[in-house]
């Protein structure tokens, strides 16, 4: 009998909380906002979702997080998304969120944020979960936005522990963003960044040598540079990988490419995570699943992947 990958207690450290926007709820949300989607139905939605590369996603990715309007909203796509997780045994999570897709909007911070944290704190109370909320910079936009998107989240600073960064990466390097990350880092926010999924290696060592993160979100393509491999080594500085998302926005063929497991043996504290669950075909487990399935995972591994989710977290978990 091999081990039971759902019932294997797991932690998430790469999920956009709107990337678990289904198109169910997606249909239910702009149908109660009078919204009209560019779809007929939640199958050709589905059938839209076939990407050739990460801005082919974020197109849509943006496009359907305009359905998020009311607190109600935000509160529905958090709760359904953790729901899912109290399923698959994933008993810690640090959902990243993207304020200025909706802020942009004429959506107030405190509408975002109140309706997240209000579901997060009932699975803290209804079933035990521990969590750590993570506000990402969209960094196709201007550092100076990034300041005042800053600015405007002060007064719920006590609702979020770290700040990342996100969206097109290529032309859009982590050194962009060094004030604002240096500002967060001052008021005690620990700082993670989306690098080296489609970027090269050197966005990589600017988000650790100029943004001073803790976390590498993606970092695959450290694998075309040794020094970058080994000083992710030495300093254990963990990655968020996602395997499932690097196949669907094509960073890699198949799975069979994926170098995930040769991370893992050569000692990098890599992690499983789902990245947008919705859009890429699978929520924790299922990325597990594929990973034993297309690259014969073994259940020895799956338990050091799943132990470094633990080890690698920002805050304290249960
Ligand atoms: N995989 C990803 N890379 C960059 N930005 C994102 N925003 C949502 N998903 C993302
Ligand atoms: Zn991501």
């Amino acid at each position: 009998m091999s081990l039971d990958l759902n019932a294997l207690k797991k932690s998430e450290l790469h999920i956009h909380l709107e990337g678990s926007l289904e198109p169910d709820l997606m249909f239910r949300l702009a149908k109660r906002n009078g919204i009209a989607l560019p779809y007929a139905n939640v199958e050709s939605l589905r059938a839209a979702y076939d990407f050739n590369n990460l801005q082919d996603f974020l197109d849509l990715y943006y496009r359907g997080a305009q359905v998020l309007l009311q607190e109600e909203d935000f509160y529905d796509l958090t709760r359904a998304y953790l729901d899912r997780c109290r399923a698959q045994n994933v008993t810690h999570v640090e959902p990243f969120f993207d304020p200025q897709t909706h802020t942009d909007r004429g959506v107030s911070m405190a509408t975002v944020i109140g309706g997240i944290t209000r579901a997060l704190k009932e699975a803290k109370a209804e079933w035990g979960l521990s969590y750590g909320l993570i506000l990402c910079f969209l960094r196709h936009l201007s550092e100076d936005e990034a300041q005042h998107t800053l600015d405007a989240a002060l007064p719920f600073r006590e609702h979020f522990v770290g700040i990342g960064l996100d969206s097109s990466e290529q032309g859009h390097p982590p050194s962009k963003f060094k004030y604002v990350f240096a500002r967060g880092r001052d008021m005690g926010l620990l700082p993670v960044a989306h690098a080296g999924e489609e970027g090269p290696p050197s966005y990589i060592w600017e988000a650790l040598d100029e943004l001073g993160v803790v976390r590498v979100d993606h970092g695959v393509r450290a694998t075309e540079d040794p020094d970058l491999i080994e000083r992710l080594r030495r300093d254990q500085i963990p990655l968020t990988v996602c395997p499932l998302s690097n196949i669907r926005l094509k960073v890699y063929e198949s799975l069979k490419q994926h170098p995930i497991l040769d991370l893992l043996e050569d000692g990098l504290k890599v992690t499983v995570n789902s990245d947008d669950p919705a859009y890429f075909g699978g929520y924790m487990t299922e990325n597990f699943e594929a990973l034993r399935a297309q690259l014969g995972m073994t259940d020895d591994q799956a338990e050091r992947l799943a132990r470094n989710g633990f080890d690698a977290a920002l805050v304290p978990t249960t």
